[in-house]
């Protein structure tokens, strides 16, 4: 029931569809500060009813919900807060009553871009952390996102060590098929790289939305440089436009460091003596010196694809979930 509470409560959190979030969205954003300020109660709209009860139109903190820090699979939990999102910290939040677990980014509102948003409510898959609802409290927004409670692929290498082949593959297949999706809407994700790929038991999602575009024409001229450096593309670097090609050549740069546990680059030019990469990656991209040694001839040929220099002879998404790298022969498993 959109507008109404589950027991048609009259508080502020609403359930409903991904239409009535974006326009909840455009509310607060359109909102003045003072406004803002002294909200009598919690409002937003909820998605996913399965996953989190409202209760008489209220989603309150330490009632309806919880935030834990999360425990890092991997090191012991410093402040328990997951590394920055583009502008937001992420907790492991648990509804009280459905025992569900999920992701809560907390976007201070002099923060927020609606953009944050739109993409995960429009779009859809199940590569892509699926977006449980959104709340305005304490002049922060709060993003509700499925978890991966794997923590996320820069953790993993940090903490393990380069990956196999194998997992790599897995890891890679999953992130195409995440892209060839947005790709086929337009939508570019601009910040591909380790730490916004998150893992579950039985896949790995992308996340962090907050550099997403969605293209109107063929090509996306940038007003501002957007992405992270070590993963980005030359012509991204150029900025005289680009497309959703962008996002393969920093798929090609994460493999490279989920192979051999540090970004292009940095190896043979260390962050100590180099403050930027971009006049690096505009002279000597692609990056094939940084592949691994003991890479696969068929991933290595992959990733020629992937990081091939003119963006229109690059590979896509779906080119490349065919390519033989990512269907080994049995015994190579
Ligand atoms: N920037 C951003 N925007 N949305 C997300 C996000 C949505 N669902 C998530 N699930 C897990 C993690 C995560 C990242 N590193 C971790 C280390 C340990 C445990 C969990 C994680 C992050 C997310 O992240």
């Amino acid at each position: 029931e959109s507008g109404e509470g589950v027991d048609g409560g009259a508080g502020g959190v609403k359930y409903g569809k991904a239409t009535d979030l974006l326009d909840f969205i455009n509310l607060v954003s359109d909102m003045a500060l003072a406004e803002r300020q002294h909200l009598p109660e919690e409002m937003g709209v909820v998605l996913n009813k399965k996953e989190m009860a409202v209760q008489k139109g209220r989603y309150q903190i330490n009632r309806e919900f919880v935030l834990f820090p999360w425990k890092l699979t991997y090191k012991n939990p410093r402040t328990g807060l997951v590394p920055n999102g583009s502008f937001g910290k992420v907790h492991l939040a648990q509804d009280t009553k459905t025992r569900k677990r999920m992701a809560c980014k907390l976007i201070p509102m002099e923060n927020f871009r609606a953009a944050d948003v739109e993409i995960q409510a429009k779009f859809r898959h199940e590569n892509i952390a699926e977006l449980y609802g959104a709340l305005l409290w304490d002049q922060k927004i709060h993003l509700f996102m499925e978890a991966g409670e794997g923590g996320s692929v820069l953790e993993k290498v940090d903490s393990c060590g380069p990956m196999r082949e194998f997992e790599i593959i897995w890891v890679t297949r999953q992130v195409l098929r995440g892209l060839e999706y947005l790709h086929a809407n337009k939508v570019i994700h601009h910040d591909i790289k380790p730490s916004n790929i998150v893992l579950m038991s039985d896949k790995a999602v992308l996340v962090d939305f907050g550099l997403t575009v969605q293209m109107t024409e063929e090509m996306y001229t940038p007003r501002d440089l957007r992405g992270t450096e070590m993963y980005m593309s030359p012509e991204v670097v150029l900025c005289r436009g680009h497309d959703t090609k962008i996002d393969i050549y920093s798929l090609g740069t994460t493999i490279i460091h989920m192979q051999t546990g540090s970004p292009p680059w940095a190896t043979r030019f260390p962050r100590t003596a180099y403050p930027s990469y971009l006049y690096i990656i505009h002279k000597l991209a692609p990056p094939m010196e940084d592949v691994a040694e003991d890479c696969s001839p068929a991933m290595r040929s992959f990733l020629g694809r992937a990081m091939e220099r003119n963006p229109t002879l690059r590979a896509s998404a779906p080119e490349l979930l065919t390519h033989e790298a990512l269907h080994p022969p049995r015994e190579d498993q």
